[in-house]
Order: structure tokens, then C-alpha cells, then sequence
């Protein structure tokens, strides 16, 4: 999602340049949190992984549960039908903010569980496109401190998350906010950037909101949605400008993404999509446990990556320059679905065994090998070479010619010495076919480890 903003003629104002800092290459695994009013209905039409849906119903047929506020608005759409069916023809989604309850949120826990899972950073919702505010923001009264559960969210979640040893990011729509927009529902990705204020009013509104969390909070990550009102991207006391200035000069070692519609990015983002090799950018890979961010009560665990499936997209990013940003999607009552603590955990597990060839790599010159057994590569601080065998079962694979001759010499599958013959043929330990990736460690520097 690589969006360079409109040109804004000879007056746009310089961007600070700032570097993407270490500990983000170093962290690789965050956790995203989409949690708002829209886990209250939690509902989109489910769509299966690969399931095709044509363009025109793409958004009659939202597949994100934390787009119920647009959806509904859609006549004739699946989550219409459902909202009148269960709420009532009289009810607004907007009304759901004064039944929303908390009764089992718990944020320590919550962190407790990330960090135990090897994430290193958590990035939740202040603001989703809906304009719900998760925080005590004097800019607005339609927040979880005035309707609702009346507390603060994100100060409950900034604090668990340090006490956590977690970094601590906020996500921010800062171009949609369908509380102060009364345009006609999204129906299209035209409209997805047509129907959406830019106005200076609305551009002093997002700044206001934006800098009480940071100058309250100093988030690690500054996560902003689709793009940001035009009026703020001129000169001025609050334009984006300024914010980032402010931004960096609090937070030296803070971070944003690349959604601001500005030529200023920090870190580059994908959305249920990768890059296609090794990056020269930083970039994240960022989707739902399933086909949703927000929690979507119609999914089940077909529709969710497979355990095996998440080990390997992490490998594959990681090995790309990249970190994934992966979201679970809490229920309104704030207790974790199962099914995706579940596949959190399992991730954990593996990252506990393996985490050497991920945490604080650095990529190779290449990330994979165009045939044969699937691998992939990276680089440990210290220079040594991990090979990530990403299908273990075959119980065997043939190294790339570049790597036979120091593999043979030091290459080890954790603290077993591998078996490799002269022609690059190498033996998996039959206790390791079972995993979803397997590590092979070279304790050599190898071409392009710098
Ligand atoms: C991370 C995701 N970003 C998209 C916009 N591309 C949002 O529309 C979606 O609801 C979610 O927040």
C-alpha cells in the first residue's frame, strides 16, 4: 500500500528525514489489535481464503468486521440485513456505543500473552474509521471514556504494554472518521478516497487527536490508516509537518509507516500481501489472523492461516527485510477468541525454539533459492547464517553451491551437527520433519553478510 501524496505544488513543506531505528529491524513480530464498537456486532460476511468476490460486491460484501459502520449503511448488504434482524430497523450502529461492556478485559493478561508469544511490539486501535476514540480526548464526546465502558483504553493498554517489556504503537485513521463525515457509504475503492473530508477543520481535528496520544503516551509506532486530510499537508502550526517534527523530537526513536499521503514514510506496509524479494526498505507485512482485523463471530477456524502457515509467513518476511505486524481481533467484552490465541501461541513456541534465526537478523543477499526444497536465509548479528528449511517433512535438501563448502565444515541443526555430503546433499533429523520450519546454522561468514 505505497501511497505518495498528491503534489501539493511549490509550498508543500520539507519532511524531517528520519531513520527507521534499530530496534524495529530487530523486533521483527508485533502484534495489531483492532478492538472497538464494531467487535460488538463482530460480524461480515465470512469469506474463505482464495474465495473470489466480484469487484462490484466487493464492498456490498465487506469481508473486514471493523467496516460494520460503512457496510451497514450499504442497502441490500449481507450486514444490513443481519443489523435489522438483530438490533432493530431503528437502531444505528452509533447507538451500540452505550451497550458496549468490558466485563472481561484484562490488558496485563492480554500483554503478558503477546510477550509470551515473542512479540516484541503491540499496535492497538485509538481510532478506526468509525471516529470511536479508545481514549480520555477532550476533542470529542463519542469515546470509551464518555459512552460505553468509560474507561481509558489506550492508557490501560500503553501501561500493560510497557510493564509488559513491550513497545508500545497506535494505529490512527487519520483520513476516514465517519463520525464528523456525512458522506454516502464507501461502495468502491474510488470512493474509498473521494468520500472523505480534507478540510481544514477536519485536518485541525486529526491533529489534535493524534498529538494528545502522543504527547500523553510517546508511542513507539505511529500507525496511521490510509491517508491523512490534504489541509494538513500544507505549511502550518498543525499540519502533518509539524506533527512529525513534534513526533520525533518526543519519541527519538519513534517510528511511523508510509500511509500519510506525504513523501515522508518511515517503515513501508503491506496488506495481506508481500514483497516480492529483499527489500532496500524496511516494510511490514501486516493482516488478520483470518480474513478480518476486527473480530468476526461468522468466521471459524477454516478461515484462519494455518499454524504451519503463520511460522512460515513470518520466516518468509523476516527473510524479505521485513517484520509482521500480525492482528488478533478481541471480542467486545475484551476476552481473546481461542482459536486465534491458539495460532499466537504456537508461533510463540516455535520462536522460542528458533528465535536465533529470526530476532536481530538482518537479510541476505538473496532470500530463497529459485528451485528446488524451499529455504530460505538470514543473518544473526554475531554473522551466523541460518538456513530456514521451510517444508522439513521431505527429510531432506540439496544446498545451493555457494553454501556446501562452509556447511560442511560448521553447519549444525541446533545443537545436532548436520549431515552433508559432497554434492550439497543434507540430511533433516528425522525429530525435526515435524516442525512447520527447521533451522540450519552455519557458523560461518558467508558472501554478502557484510
Ligand atoms: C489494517 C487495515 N487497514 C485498512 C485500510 N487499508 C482498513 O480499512 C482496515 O479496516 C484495517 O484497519
Amino acid at each position: 500500500d505505497r501511497r505518495v501524496g498528491p503534489d501539493l505544488g511549490p509550498d508543500a513543506p520539507a519532511y524531517p528525514q528520519h531513520e527507521v531505528p534499530s530496534w524495529y529491524r530487530d523486533a521483527k513480530f508485533g502484534v495489531f489489535v483492532h478492538w472497538g464498537l464494531y467487535s460488538i456486532p463482530a460480524w461480515a460476511r465470512p469469506r474463505r481464503p482464495g474465495e473470489h468476490v466480484p469487484v462490484e460486491l466487493e464492498y456490498h460484501h465487506h469481508q473486514y468486521a471493523e467496516w460494520y459502520a460503512n457496510t451497514v449503511r450499504i442497502p441490500g448488504s449481507p450486514t444490513r440485513l443481519l443489523h435489522e434482524r438483530e438490533y432493530g430497523v431503528g437502531t444505528s450502529y452509533e447507538d451500540l456505543a452505550d451497550s458496549w461492556t468490558i466485563e472481561a478485559f484484562d490488558p496485563r493478561r492480554w500483554m503478558r500473552l503477546f510477550a509470551d508469544c515473542g512479540a516484541r511490539y503491540v499496535v492497538p486501535t485509538a481510532k478506526h474509521h468509525d471516529g470511536f476514540c479508545l481514549w480520555d480526548t477532550a476533542t470529542t464526546s463519542f469515546s470509551s471514556v464518555r459512552r460505553g465502558p468509560r474507561r481509558d483504553l489506550i492508557a490501560e493498554l500503553a501501561e500493560a504494554a510497557r510493564e509488559a517489556g513491550l513497545r508500545f504503537g497506535l494505529y490512527f485513521s487519520g483520513a476516514l472518521d465517519w463520525h464528523v463525515s456525512d458522506f454516502a457509504p464507501i461502495r468502491s475503492a474510488t470512493d474509498l478516497f473521494t468520500l472523505r473530508r480534507n478540510d481544514e477543520a477536519f485536518a485541525r481535528y486529526s491533529f489534535d487527536q493524534l498529538m494528545e496520544l502522543v504527547d500523553r503516551h510517546a508511542p513507539d509506532v505511529l500507525w496511521n490508516d490510509v491517508d491523512w486530510p490534504d489541509a494538513g499537508k500544507t505549511a502550518g502550526p498543525s499540519s502533518l509537518r509539524a506533527l512529525f517534527e513534534r513526533y520525533y523530537e518526543q519519541v527519538p526513536g519513534g517510528v511511523v509507516n508510509d500511509r500519510w499521503g506525504v513523501p515522508h514514510l518511515g517503515y513501508r506496509t503491506r496488506e495481506y500481501h508481500s514483497e516480492e524479494g529483499v527489500t532496500p526498505w524496511v516494510w511490514e507485512a501486516t493482516r488478520g489472523l483470518g480474513t478480518s482485523f476486527g473480530y468476526n463471530r461468522a468466521e471459524d477456524d477454516r478461515h484462519l492461516i494455518g499454524h504451519g502457515d503463520l511460522v512460515r509467513l513470518l520466516v518468509d518476511t523476516v527473510a524479505k527485510n521485513g517484520n509482521l505486524l500480525l492482528n488478533i481481533g478481541p471480542r467486545a467484552d475484551g476476552s481473546l477468541p481461542e482459536d486465534q490465541v491458539e495460532r499466537l501461541r504456537h508461533l510463540g513456541d516455535w520462536l522460542k525454539a528458533h528465535g536465533e534465526a529470526i530476532y536481530r537478523t538482518r537479510p541476505w543477499v538473496r532470500y530463497a533459492e529459485p528451485v528446488g526444497a524451499p529455504v530460505r536465509y538470514t543473518v544473526g548479528p554475531d554473522g551466523a547464517f541460518h538456513l530456514i528449511a521451510m517444508d522439513p517433512s521431505a527429510g531432506w535438501l540439496r544446498l545451493a553451491d555457494d553454501l556446501v563448502e562452509s556447511a560442511r565444515a560448521t553447519a549444525s541443526w541446533g545443537d545436532v551437527p548436520a549431515v552433508v555430503d559432497a554434492s550439497g546433499h543434507v540430511t533433516i533429523p528425522p525429530g525435526l520433519r515435524g516442525l512447520p520450519a527447521a533451522v540450519l546454522t552455519l557458523r560461518q561468514a558467508h558472501p554478502g553478510t557484510g
